[in-house]
């Protein structure tokens, strides 16, 4: 055991994939004592006995007040916050495994960017509904955070919104360490959205990059992306100054122009011609744009929200559009030119 300060608080992350890992070594860099739940036994014990995992972060070294355990009992008991990173789809059965092992009143933090196939819920709704908890208690996190380079201990912000604005500021304190810096707000609508939506957008990105088009064609998707996903979120009760800021704009930009991005890198593999099919083989981690988009695009219609690109982007992962054919320029339900 490391020598940790006796006032060190005690967390919980569920999920040792890349962010799941990434994200508990940064509460651990911030001092505070993380046990992380991993599915798999051989995972945990190589995150408890090397410090590394391998399989989702080559090269990093973990810290040592950072232990791995498989059983959902022991990482939960004496947790003083509840850091959640599984795949978006597989939430509601994960937590229905822990609604009565969840130690009580404590901070159930959000660190996914999917919505749920089916009901089409946010993750903090999700949350609410399977623990049975106040949304005072719930948190998410959100903003630019590509957990490879935040595990290289790269500089970096992050929000984090609760309704409860004392909730996000105990996440954020807790949260906070020397390379990883994060703001509160209490807009949970726009800053999950804001995860989610970029996603798709980083997709439609990809596609245009995996075709061959240059700079102009990416800008103009980012640029009309983020007024369509702008548009998504307000429709929803979000406020705009959300997707100006770190989990609207900020992340869109991360994701957008990053190859560390596996939606980006979904979307390449579209763009140079691999059916949806081939996609999911390649990939071997979580791409939550491309279990979003049609969940997203029910949502839209409801509130009668415009999302050529995104819907472009469906067309394209169900082999209906050419990628080549996918362009802002069709952005547009009218041949009429449009105010920006
Ligand atoms: N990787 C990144 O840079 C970031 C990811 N996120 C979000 O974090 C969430 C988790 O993504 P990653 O850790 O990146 O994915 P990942 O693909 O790296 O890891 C997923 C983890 O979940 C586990 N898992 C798979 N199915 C499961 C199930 N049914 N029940 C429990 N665990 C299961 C896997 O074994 C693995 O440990 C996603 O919503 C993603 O959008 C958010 C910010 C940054
Ligand atoms: O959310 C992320 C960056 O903020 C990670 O993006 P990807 O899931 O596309 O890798």
């Amino acid at each position: 055991m490391p020598n940790l300060d006796a006032d060190a608080p005690r967390v919980a992350v569920l999920g040792a994939g890349s962010w799941g890992t990434t994200f508990a070594k940064i509460l651990a860099d911030g001092g505070a004592d993380v046990v992380m739940w991993a599915r798999r036994r051989e995972v945990a014990q190589e995150i408890t006995e090397t410090h590394r995992n391998s399989g989702y972060l080559p090269g990093i070294n973990l810290p040592g007040n950072l232990r791995g355990h498989d059983s959902l009992e022991h990482v939960l008991a004496g947790a003083e916050q509840v850091y959640l990173s599984v795949p978006s789809q597989s939430l509601r059965a994960n937590l229905a495994s822990i609604r009565d092992i969840v130690p009580a009143d404590v901070p159930v933090v959000s660190l996914m960017k999917g919505v749920e196939k089916g009901s089409g819920l946010r993750m903090s709704e999700v949350i609410r509904d399977e623990l049975r908890i106040d949304e005072e208690r719930i948190a998410v996190v959100s903003g630019p955070n590509l957990a490879l380079e935040i595990a290289k201990r790269q500089p970096t912000a992050a929000v984090v919104s609760s309704a409860h604005r004392d909730t996000a500021v105990a996440v954020a304190q807790v949260a906070s360490n020397e390379y990883f810096r994060c703001f509160v707000n209490t807009d949970v609508v726009g800053t999950e959205f804001g995860g989610v939506l970029k996603n798709l957008i980083a997709v439609a990105v990809g596609i245009a990059d995996g075709v061959g088009y240059g700079e102009n064609t990416k800008a103009s998707i980012i640029t009309r992306g983020l007024v369509e996903i702008t548009d998504f979120a307000v429709a929803f009760g979000g406020r705009s100054e959300t997707m100006t800021g770190l989990a609207g704009l900020g992340d869109l930009i991360a994701t957008c122009e990053s190859p560390l991005s596996r939606n980006n890198t979904a979307g390449r593999l579209l763009g140079q011609g691999y059916a949806f099919a081939q996609v999911i083989a390649q990939m071997n981690q979580t791409a939550e744009g491309l279990s979003s988009v049609g969940p997203i695009l029910e949502l839209a219609s409801t509130k009668g929200v415009s999302m050529p690109i995104v819907a472009q982007v469906a067309r394209v992962l169900e082999g209906t559009l050419d990628p080549r054919e996918l362009a802002p320029h069709l952005a547009t339900d009218s041949d009429e030119p449009q105010g920006e």
